[in-house]
């Protein structure tokens, strides 16, 4: 009997993209299978994080198409991406500082009965969101913040996450902690995760596959475990 092939959790084509005149994305491509994790890797100003914001629809494509589980999505509006099943953890915080981190954390998850169902999900992962709920989210540390964010994502139970330089300015720990997150997820509900990071170590030690991208182009892929992969992109990463 023929098995059908699973189609990816995310498939980006000949994506083209950037802001005004000014191209950043010139042509990448990139497929994730169900449950894999991807490292896009690449210095400073390569247009990781315009990868990420082309996929969720914040910005055109130009050219080029976005796939999830093999349903173009290429240029719906954000919220329709997230509603098909994308979770974006961005560079920036989109925190609402003013709201309780359980507020926060229910804007993540469609339904009340989602939100108290899967909340016990995070004791695993992030007890001290558990301990904070009702805490003003403005007065959580950064390292705090930034679990708050990876917490609303996981909550979302995607089929697949971005998330943007997440062991940016946090303590050896945590970052740790960020691991064993992403990695809880992948296996718990076998999300895709599309990472960007410049922390080349963190990256190799969660994802599957790398990528690198230099001028909007991806010049070198291959296997995180791959022992030469270290050096070989360490070399590619100098500033
Ligand atoms: N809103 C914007 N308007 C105009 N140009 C932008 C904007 N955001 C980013 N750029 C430019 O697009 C290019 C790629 O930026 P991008 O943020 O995608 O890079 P990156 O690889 O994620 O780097 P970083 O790690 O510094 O965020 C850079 O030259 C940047 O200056």
């Amino acid at each position: 009997m023929n098995v059908p092939p699973v189609a990816p959790a995310l498939e980006v084509e000949g994506l083209v993209s950037g802001y005004g005149g000014a191209m950043v994305l010139r042509g990448v491509s990139l497929r994730l299978a169900p449950g894999e994790i991807v490292a896009v890797l690449g210095k400073n100003g390569m247009g990781k994080s315009t990868l990420l914001k082309t996929v969720m629809g914040f910005l055109p494509a130009r050219e080029g198409r976005v796939r999830l589980g093999g349903e173009d999505v290429t240029g719906r509006a954000p919220h329709l991406v997230a509603r098909a099943g994308v979770a974006h953890a961005p560079q920036e915080f989109t925190i609402f500082q003013d709201l309780t981190v359980a507020e926060n954390l229910r804007l993540g998850v469609s339904s009340d009965a989602d939100y108290r169902a899967r909340l016990g999900a995070l004791e695993g992962v992030f007890p001290r969101m558990l301990e904070r709920l009702r805490q003003r989210a403005g007065t959580l540390s950064g390292g705090e913040q930034k679990m708050l964010l990876m917490s609303r994502a996981l909550l979302a139970r995607p089929r697949v996450m971005l998330v943007d330089e997440i062991s940016e300015g946090l303590q050896p720990t945590m970052i740790d902690r960020m691991a064993e997150a992403l990695r809880a997820a992948r296996e718990g509900h076998g999300v895709a995760i599309l990472l960007v990071e410049q922390h080349l170590a963190f990256a190799l030690s969660v994802a599957d596959r790398y990528a690198v991208l230099k001028l909007g182009e991806i010049i070198e892929e291959g296997a995180a475990g791959d022992p030469a992969a270290a050096g070989a992109l360490a070399d590619h990463l100098k500033v």
